[in-house]
């Protein structure tokens, strides 16, 4: 049995593999860039973020009906539970799709339909998050936040992704304070590929109560000392990094480093079906190119479900924090 986890940073949409993107493509009658899995697997040898997103972009084209987010949602939610995840929190990104002509309430409904039975099937609590896209404008963003207020029971959260450096999180302040008038909680990438300061932006400018990646945040120890005062939780996601080259091998992960600086750290998959592993496989590499021990693993998982947002059901929370204190290595 694995360690039981959360899983915070993973977008929905990175989890199309290869075999199910071919299945929907020819369902749907959308033509790929490649012909056969092997061949677009060979096309995952990115530089960066950019090269990444060309990729994830275009393979989103498959995806087009109600049942093709649930297919998706749901062959996430069984690798997950094989590898000990108890709770996840799902990013999904509207525009993605909206962009393509797929209407929003198809997005939100297909993947609900997986969520709802995900307890029951896999013994997974999930939530969803709604990122923006911060390479588009922030009216854009404004826009699909007025789209899913029919759908807001069903979204936890706002979160901000995509092409990280050029778009600050300050561009979007307007669009965090009115999802949290809502009654959104909210979250940001910051700190992948963009500087320390889109940090800083992330917490005093869109309040956000977690920071997705803050991998650069060693770099300002103002900020670190910030961090680690507020417990702000960051989602690392250490083998994106080495895929998307922000660190050149996992061995030279901050990771180990973050939690000894007491950074309330957690780790992640973020895009599974593009950077070589879902959450269980990526404990399992750090465990060996940084060496951690039992007691860290545990910590890692402990972390996981003290950044969740479980608020609403400490019990719960407590529940799985027992589950990772009873776990037998
Ligand atoms: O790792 C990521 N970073 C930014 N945007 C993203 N969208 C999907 N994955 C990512
Ligand atoms: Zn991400």
């Amino acid at each position: 049995m694995p360690l039981p986890k959360a899983e915070l940073h993973l977008h929905i949409e990175g989890t199309l593999e290869p075999e199910l993107a071919f299945e929907l493509a020819s369902r749907n009658a959308v033509v790929l860039p490649c012909s056969t899995t092997e061949e677009l697997r060979r096309a995952y040898l990115f530089d960066d973020l950019q090269s990444f997103l060309d990729l994830y972009y275009a393979l989103m084209a498959v995806l087009v009906t109600e049942d093709d987010f649930d297919r998706l949602a749901d062959a996430y939610l069984a690798r997950a539970a094989a590898q000990g995840v108890r709770h996840a929190e799902i990013f999904f990104d509207p525009q993605a799709h909206t962009a393509r002509g797929v209407p929003l309430g198809t997005v939100v409904e297909g993947l609900a339909r997986a969520l709802d039975r995900s307890e029951e099937r896999h013994g997974i609590s999930t939530q969803l998050i709604m990122c923006f896209l911060r390479d588009e404008s922030a009216e854009s963003a404004m826009r699909t936040l007025e789209a899913a207020r029919p759908y807001l029971h069903r979204i936890t959260a706002v979160g901000l992704d995509s092409a990280e450096v050029g778009h600050p999180p300050s561009k979007f302040r307007e669009v965090y304070d009115a999802a949290r008038a809502l009654g959104l909680r909210a979250v940001a990438h910051a700190g992948e590929e963009g500087p320390p300061a889109y940090i800083w932006e992330a917490l005093d400018i869109l309040r956000v109560e977690r920071v997705d990646h803050g991998l650069r945040s060693l770099e300002d120890p103002e900020l670190v000392k910030r961090l680690v005062r507020d417990q702000v939780p960051l989602t690392l996601c250490p083998l994106s990094n080495v895929r998307l080259r922000a660190v050149d091998v996992l061995e030279d992960h901050p990771l180990r480093a973050m939690m000894d600086a007491g950074l309330l750290v957690t780790v992640n998959s973020d895009d599974p079906a593009y950077f070589g592993g879902y959450v269980g496989d990526t404990f399992h590499a750090v465990r060996e190119a940084l060496g951690l021990g039992q007691e860290q693993l545990r910590e890692l998982a402990r972390n996981s479900f003290r950044a969740s947002f479980l608020d609403h059901d400490e019990k719960r929370r407590q529940a799985y924090l027992a589950e990772v204190d009873a776990y037998v290595f």
